[in-house]
């Protein structure tokens, strides 16, 4: 039987480059399939994908061979533009796909250009479907990030293609666009449509997607069924892959040998290991816990303010030059040795507070003491001396033509001290050392996201701010970026970062603040936040899964894999309950 897309021992090089980044790779895929690519950062699986919408050999014109066919069609043989009507493709910058300035124009932009009359039905439908049918004639500057990114899932839908493929579409977005976006896939998919998604959040694979492809070093190394994907929990964590939190309790406490009584016997299987909450519920014993007593420190009141903000209020000039309020009445104090994860739903102001602090922008009202000066009477150069600020999109803080130079760029105009012999220490610590002659423009998401955070750790600031700073990389570089923060915490006076990933959030911030509309509506510890179920579906927020699976087994104080299976163990040592 023919396969809707075969891509037969393809080795390709980009122009320019000195290494193969595809190596004979294979792979079929059929109609109707929801695949997930899964891989380390660098592994090849944008790649990949570019092969089935012809981007590669066509735009990137490098060494190419093997051969790639889609429904029937040879690429070579074919047009980008005559293949973008079988494959939709929602690139990880999509916001470049976005090319007029309103909603409307943009979903009727493609069926336009293919000469389709029924361009405005075509345009009506893929909003509707999507949900931004209300927001039609808006302008495009007026969405906020998740409304952009469906956005340009509708404008691919316009031409109704077989297949869709995104890469990384939850990268920025919070739980609940993350849900719906994930949900019009499904949708899509019941439809018929094949759907491939380049992803690093397993816990999303697991829920949604039926075949698993995992890519390594250019090559594909196997493809597999969701449920037996993730088994090899060891083996995936080489690969910088790490299965859903669950899965990953689970497969420890089967190593310690412990007998989980309270398995259905479907489950005592020893290759059975569940990858859903709701696969959970029986594999772990229901029990009660002890309070496991984490050190987990209390934010003192009379500490050392870094930052202040009292009643700052912030507005966009927007083009007929009114302003649009989005900051209102914030008071906020920011006191030495706090890690502050600051969460909240797309476009509650999170990004803008951030930037409030690096002076980049002013407040409209209010003031804002940055280590004691005001930030309204200070040039932003003067405030950056102590101050880094590492930008949502890494792009933005490339300037030269390699990650060394980029590096060193920074730490010169800052006059870090000895900074020549510190650069190559620093891109080391960030994995970056292979990479240092490369330009940084051209490297994958999670390489420039790696770059991105050497140039600001490179700074030596007293205080830094990360908007997003896991968005795009692998589990396994992110648990190494976590860990790089936390051993930061004490060189630093203060750290703050937005984020959207509450992993993150939990085994690293001593405060959470979030925000919702422009406002403060929380400012606690993890408990006071994840315990409170009406503030994360008003903030549009989502527990980590192994802390749910926690609440569900009566288990308390527990918000890592880590912290959940000592936990388990120490109760069964103490008990025996589970012997
Ligand atoms: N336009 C380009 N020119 C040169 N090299 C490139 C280009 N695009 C990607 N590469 C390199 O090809 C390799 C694979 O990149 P690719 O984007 O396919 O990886 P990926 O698995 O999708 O990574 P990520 O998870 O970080 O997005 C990387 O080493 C990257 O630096
Ligand atoms: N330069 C700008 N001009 C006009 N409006 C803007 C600008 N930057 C942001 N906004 C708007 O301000 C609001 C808050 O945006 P902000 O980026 O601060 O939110 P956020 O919480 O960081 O969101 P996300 O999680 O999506 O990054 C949004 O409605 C956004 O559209």
């Amino acid at each position: 039987m023919k396969h809707q897309i075969e891509i037969n021992n393809v080795t390709f090089q980009y122009p320019g480059a000195e290494n193969n980044v595809l190596d004979n790779a294979s792979l079929t895929i059929d109609e109707g399939e929801f695949v997930a690519i899964i891989g380390g950062n660098g592994s090849g699986k944008s790649t990949l994908c570019k092969l089935i919408n012809g981007l590669i050999p066509h735009y990137y014109v490098g060494d190419f061979e093997g051969e790639v066919t889609v429904n029937g069609i040879n690429t070579l043989e074919s047009k980008v533009a005559s293949l973008s009507e079988h494959v939709g493709y929602v690139y990880q910058d999509f916001e470049n796909q976005l090319v007029s300035p309103k909603v409307i124009e943009d979903a009727c932009f493609a069926p336009l250009h293919y000469g389709y009359t029924d361009y405005l039905d075509r345009a009506t439908e893929a909003l509707k479907k999507v949900g931004l049918y209300d927001v039609k004639d808006a302008f495009i500057w007026q969405l906020s990030g998740g409304q952009k990114h469906l956005l340009a899932l509708a404008s691919i839908l316009s031409l109704s293609p077989s297949i869709i493929i995104m890469d990384e579409p939850i990268a920025q977005l919070d739980p609940t666009h993350a849900k719906d976006i994930y949900k019009i896939l499904k949708e899509l998919h019941a439809e018929g449509t094949t759907i491939i998604v380049i992803e690093h959040h397993t816990e999303f694979i697991a829920s949604f997607a039926d075949q698993v492809v995992l890519m390594d070093k250019g090559s594909v190394v196997w493809k597999k069924k969701v449920k037996e994907a993730f088994l090899d929990v060891e083996l995936l964590m080489k690969h910088q892959i790490y299965p859903p939190q669950v899965t990953q309790a689970a497969f420890y406490l089967k190593k310690s040998e412990i007998n989980l009584a309270g398995q259905q016997p479907s489950q005592q299987k020893k290759e059975f290991l569940p990858i859903t909450l709701t696969e959970s519920q029986y594999f772990f014993q229901k029990h009660q816990l002890d309070s496991t007593n984490l050190d987990f420190p209390i934010r003192k009141k009379e500490r050392e303010k870094v930052v202040q903000f009292s009643d700052v209020s912030f507005g966009y000039k927007t083009l007929t030059r009114e302003k649009m309020q989005i900051l209102d009445g914030i008071d906020l104090t920011i006191y030495k040795g706090d890690h502050i994860a600051l969460v909240g739903n797309n476009g509650a102001g999170k990004s803008t507070l951030m930037r409030l602090v690096t002076g980049l922008i002013k407040p409209d009202s209010g003031s804002i003491i940055v280590n004691g000066k005001n930030i309204s009477k200070t040039p932003p150069e003067h405030l950056a001396e102590k101050v880094t600020y590492i930008y949502q999109n890494p792009e933005q803080m490339f300037i030269d033509d390699s990650v060394e130079k980029d590096v060193s760029f920074y730490m010169k105009s800052r006059k870090v001290p000895g900074y020549k012999n510190i650069v190559n220490q620093i891109l080391k610590q960030f994995d970056l050392v292979d990479l240092q002659e490369r330009d940084s423009r051209l490297l994958s998401g999670g390489q420039q996201r790696r770059a991105s955070l050497a140039i600001g750790m490179g700074m030596d600031p007293e205080l830094m701010l990360l908007d997003e700073p896991t968005a795009n990389l692998d589990i396994g570089t992110r648990k190494h970026i976590t860990s790089l923060l936390g051993n930061l915490k004490d060189q630093l006076d203060a750290v703050m970062i937005a984020t959207h990933d509450m992993q993150l959030a939990c085994s690293f911030a001593n405060r959470i603040i979030v925000m919702h509309e422009g406002a403060i509506i929380h400012d606690g510890d993890r408990d006071s936040v994840f315990q409170n179920q009406a503030l994360l579906t008003r903030a549009g927020l989502e527990s980590p899964q192994i802390l749910n699976l926690a609440q569900m087994l009566g288990m308390k104080d527990i918000y890592t894999v880590d912290q959940f299976v000592d936990a388990y163990l120490k109760k069964e040592a103490k008990d025996g309950v589970y012997a």
